[in-house]
């Protein structure tokens, strides 16, 4: 693991600042290669939609804040079906598999592109590869229809299992080859769903099928339930997890509310990205305050933790404190422990506030409180996907299903400013999305909550200079402009460490 990816972007310039960041196709590496006409254009479905096939032209714009002088910038090819298709029904053997941590929508985009691939192209061999990466080279593979996958989108998790760590590049390859060979079928499309993890993992995949010089297409689904994926608008299952931790959010409230100084301490995902937390709080308006990886604190003294709940208590008789699972890790003692993929594994950080918030009231306020703590965390990311969730996941299976078809390789499918559209997978691997704490949207979070924000006016003035782009609406990604908060490459654990004030 840790493989270095030596992909090299195709880039396409134009006039006025136009770039497009384009995606490998099967053509770049074998030539004379067969098409046929797409099968849709005998769609009853599809033939009645004005303009069927997408436009080869079509690009879309990762930015969509621009100034009259700015250039037009970096653009993604707009996913959808393509005139011409490089594989005919017949000859497909496709395979799926899912991997890292579970995320509301996993079944659904399984769903849909087994019913994507059959009902939209005739394929209808289809391979479930068992519990993540290394079901490739254990061989367990599960045959998936129509019929088997037909409801599974109301299940949590992932019919396939998932793993973490076991990416072994040359035998993952080296089953995919060996299947083509024994099996007399061609293994043509692999769907890989998952994180920045197993998307890293999918690039070296598809430089080394690359490299071999097989005609096989790797498409990518950016799985996150912590929308840590930068470029995408957002990941699916996102708007599902902060949906239920509402639940989790009401009962903290009820409970707080209840009781003579109640506080309700409610722990949600986040390794990195308080995104959850941000957006569960503004959504629920019960909180009043909310932790996140990105904004450090403080518990003691003026402008801590302490002082405000201790305001709050005065003010409201109750409160209740939203912490994502990777907030304030730096105050906790440092576990050296990693999981299989590498990923590091955290303190429980709730636990850790909710005794430390006891003992500073009971002991040394001599404030006689009632803490409750919940972590609903697995119980979140266990759920089936909500409505939205749902048409997100099935537009994201079909367009990666379609670019596929179209002999398009290493790009993962994703909404970009409301469109589907074709990333290549560094773009998507390069840098985390993380809450931008100078962004809008954390000032709405702060106002809404009227919590501190923890950071003397030197030290705002320190992210912000961190944060800044050397020129404004820079199309790279880090212009923190507040429709996509999160777009920055900044190393925020670094720049916290600097400005954290020891308690
Ligand atoms: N740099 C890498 N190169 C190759 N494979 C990798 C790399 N990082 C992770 N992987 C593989 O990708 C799979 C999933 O990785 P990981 O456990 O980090 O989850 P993830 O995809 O990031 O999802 P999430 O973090 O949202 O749960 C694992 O099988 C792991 O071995
Ligand atoms: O316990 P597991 O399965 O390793 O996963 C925990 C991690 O996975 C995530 O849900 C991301 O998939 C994080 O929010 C969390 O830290
Ligand atoms: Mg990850």
């Amino acid at each position: 693991m840790g493989s270095e990816n030596n992909f090299e972007m195709k880039v396409v310039t134009g006039e006025f600042g136009y770039v497009l960041q384009d995606v490998p196709h099967l053509t770049d590496y074998i030539s004379d290669l067969q098409t046929f006409p797409n099968p849709l254009r005998f769609n009853p479905a599809y033939s009645v939609v004005k303009q069927y096939f997408v436009d080869m032209d079509d690009t879309v714009p990762q930015k969509v804040v621009v100034h009259k002088e700015t250039p037009r910038g970096i653009h993604f090819r707009r996913a959808g079906p393509r005139e011409k298709v490089y594989f005919s029904s017949d000859e497909v053997h496709a395979c799926i598999v899912t991997c890292g941590g579970l995320c509301p929508g996993l079944n659904t985009v399984i769903r849909e592109i087994v019913h994507s691939l059959d009902y939209m192209y005739g394929v209808d061999k289809v391979l479930g590869i068992d519990g993540g990466y290394r079901g490739f080279y254990s061989k367990n593979t599960i045959n998936l229809t129509p019929k088997i996958v037909n409801d599974i989108h109301k299940r949590g998790g992932t019919i396939l299992g998932t793993s973490r760590g076991g990416h072994d590049t040359i035998k993952i390859v080296d089953s995919i080859q060996d299947r083509e060979i024994n099996q007399a079928i061609l293994l043509a499309q692999v769907y890989i769903i998952g994180g920045d993890g197993t998307l890293k993992g999918a690039s070296v995949i598809y430089e080394e099928i690359r490299k071999r010089g097989l005609k096989v297409a790797v498409a990518g689904i950016p799985k996150t339930i912590d929308n840590d994926i930068p470029v995408i608008d957002k990941s699916f299952g996102f708007d599902t997890a902060v949906e239920e931790a509402q639940r989790a959010i009401n009962a903290a409230h009820v409970e707080a509310e209840s009781a003579e100084n109640g506080i309700g301490v409610v722990k949600l995902m986040g390794r990195y990205s308080g995104f959850i937390a941000m957006y569960a709080t503004l959504a629920s308006r019960d909180v009043d305050c909310c932790l996140i990886p990105e904004s450090p604190f403080y518990l003691e003294g003026k402008g801590g933790l302490f002082e405000y709940i201790e305001k709050r208590l005065k003010e409201n008789g109750h409160m209740v404190i939203v912490i994502a699972e990777g907030a304030g890790q730096e105050l906790l003692t440092a576990k050296h422990e990693q999981d299989a993929s590498g990923n590091k594994l955290l303190q429980d950080v709730g636990l850790w506030i909710s005794r430390k918030i006891k003992e500073h009231f009971s002991k040394q306020r001599k404030i006689s409180i009632t803490l409750k703590y919940i972590d609903p965390t697995y119980m979140i990311r266990a759920i089936p996907s909500n409505a939205s969730d749902n048409v997100y996941c099935t537009l994201l299976a079909q367009s990666a299903v379609h670019g596929a078809m179209a002999g398009y390789t290493g790009f993962t499918s994703g909404l970009v400013n409301g469109r589907q559209t074709y990333i290549p997978f560094n773009r998507i691997t390069e840098r985390q999305n993380n809450v931008v704490i100078t962004d809008r949207m954390w000032a709405r979070l702060l106002s809404s909550t009227n919590q501190p924000s923890f950071l003397s006016a030197k030290e705002v003035d320190e992210f912000k200079k961190e944060l800044e782009p050397p020129t404004p609406l820079l199309d790279d990604g880090r212009n923190g402009e507040d429709e996509n908060s999160g777009n920055t490459d900044m190393n925020i654990n670094e720049i916290k460490k600097s400005i954290m004030r020891s308690e």
